[in-house]
């Protein structure tokens, strides 16, 4: 893994920012796999920047979301698919019918994931992923516990996942306790990853990412055995960690 360090978050959010405009414009029909959370939307903010200053076009970049709430429908201030057109589809020059995230509000939810696993195979596959982790270690919404085999599938949320994202809804109730998700094999298929850590919150993930076992029971770890991973890492979330 090949792993940036950075000050801070507004270090993190620039140099990512970077990393994804230098790739659309070296493949300007790029697949991108986009992440949700308080982790890229600095990113997110930079890219508009950049398309607004500098022109990088998108239109003809797709876009594969890594998750999405049940439950939720694209309305919904807390889905996905609001949180992703409000901070960066509705500000660039994306055709929203190249964008895809889950849907979370159908009734057949398992046809809903093949259709999703199916739907990236048919484009050839996420070029670039983007990722954020969470402190027990998920990425996507792929919980401890979770198969290194997984495709696209739902799952239920931990109880620490809902409570670190109930600052987004006001209280822990209201979290969905379920989500779409790309699998840990989905993820691990892009053919380049790009993983954002940034907060004192996020240490024990950071430091278990790099120097704990490769196991199930922490999903991120599995990252550790793909060959083309940028981890962008703030000095909260190093701490003493040695890389
Ligand atoms: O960036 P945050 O808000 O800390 O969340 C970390 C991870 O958790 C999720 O929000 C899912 O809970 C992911 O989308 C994200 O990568």
């Amino acid at each position: 893994m090949n792993i940036i360090e950075v000050k801070d978050y507004q270090e993190m959010s620039k140099k990512a920012a970077e990393f994804v405009r230098d790739n659309v414009r070296r493949n300007q029909t790029i697949n991108l796999g986009l992440a949700t959370g308080g982790t890229p939307v600095g990113m997110y903010k930079q890219l508009i920047e950049d398309h607004q200053k500098n022109h990088t076009s998108y239109k003809n970049v797709t876009t594969f979301n890594l998750d999405e709430y049940i439950g939720l429908s694209e309305y919904n201030h807390n889905s996905y698919r609001y949180f992703m057109n409000d901070h960066l589809f509705d500000h660039i020059d994306i055709q929203m019918s190249k964008t895809n995230v889950p849907h979370g509000n159908v009734n057949d939810l398992k046809k809903e994931c093949s259709d999703f696993e199916h739907l990236i195979k048919e484009h050839g596959g996420i070029d670039l992923q983007i990722l954020g982790i969470g402190s027990n270690g998920h990425i996507g919404f792929n919980e401890p516990g979770t198969s290194f085999d997984s495709q696209t599938h739902i799952i239920d949320l931990t109880h620490s996942t809902r409570e670190a994202n109930a600052r987004f809804f006001g209280n822990r109730a209201e979290v969905p306790a379920q989500a779409i998700t790309m699998g840990i094999a989905t993820i691990m298929k892009s053919k380049a990853i790009l993983l954002l850590i940034s907060g004192t919150n996020k240490r024990e993930a950071f430091f278990q990412l790099v120097h704990g076992e490769i196991s199930e029971n922490f999903p991120a770890s599995v990252l550790r055995k793909h060959s083309c991973v940028t981890i962008i890492v703030d000095e909260a979330a190093r701490g003493n960690v040695q890389v």
